[in-house]
């Protein structure tokens, strides 16, 4: 059976409570579910007052958590607290975490645990920098990335994002074949724990008008969307474009 599509939004740091209506704008732009699974990861701040003005076929998730479900973490967000909100996924490992705040490996399968535990299903990030692919190395790395960064026996109950660290923000996408070629190699190198049912996502600059090429292909579940999910008509289109 075809495995469900997935398209996530990701608002990172961006959205206040004057922006609320993006769920009625949404909304209002379909008549009926779409066939795709509809994620939506607002800014924590957001998470309670944005998920009672979602329609009920969008689900929502928070952008990170802390590795454990509570304690002395002074502004740490814990799984369960997000689960508590109503999140049923979480973001780890996006690089802008491994980047900015120096997330390693071992801390992304820290969290991407605590989630587990908390019920929540994690969206593992993982992609290589530009000097990386150009050397030749994209496969290796992501591979290893995706070793360290998951906890044992977690690949059947995870969704992974590939992200290649130089399309995300900058309208820089891989191409189908490149973005294929890296899906189809993760999904061997977890085959064992998950069978043909792990969805693996793509992100980095997917905006209405790339969507649907990327999209068309066997191996990419669906997109994990920056930018563009912020505008509801432009993740309207994404989301139509999965079909
Ligand atoms: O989580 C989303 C990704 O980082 C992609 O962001 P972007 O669509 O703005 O490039």
């Amino acid at each position: 059976m075809a495995r469900r599509k997935i398209i996530a939004g990701n608002w990172k740091m961006h959205g206040r409570s004057a922006d609320l209506g993006w769920a009625e704008r949404l909304s209002a732009l379909f008549d009926a579910p779409p066939s795709s699974e509809v994620l939506v990861f607002p800014p924590a701040t957001l998470l309670a007052p944005l998920s009672v003005r979602l329609p009920g076929y969008v689900a929502i998730g928070g952008q990170d958590c802390a590795d454990a479900a509570e304690g002395a973490r002074t502004g740490d967000i814990s799984p369960l607290m997000l689960s508590d909100l109503g999140a049923r996924y979480v973001i780890t490992g996006h690089s802008e975490r491994r980047m900015l705040h120096g997330e390693s490996d071992a801390v992304v399968r820290a969290k991407t645990e605590a989630a587990l535990k908390a019920g929540l299903t994690p969206v593992v990030c993982v992609g290589e920098t530009l000097d990386q692919r150009r050397s030749g190395e994209a496969q290796n790395i992501v591979l290893q990335q995706l070793q360290a960064s998951l906890p044992e026996a977690a690949a059947g109950h995870v969704i992974i994002a590939y992200e290649p660290v130089w399309a995300i923000g900058t309208g820089m996408t891989a191409s189908p074949d490149d973005a294929e070629a890296m899906h189809k190699a993760i999904r061997q190198a977890l085959r064992s724990g998950s069978g043909d049912e792990l969805r693996i996502l793509y992100g980095g600059s997917v905006n209405p008008a790339n969507a649907a090429e990327l999209l068309s292909r066997a191996q990419i579940d669906g997109a994990l969307v920056g930018g563009a999910s912020l505008d509801p008509e432009s993740f309207a289109s994404i989301i139509r474009s999965a079909g």
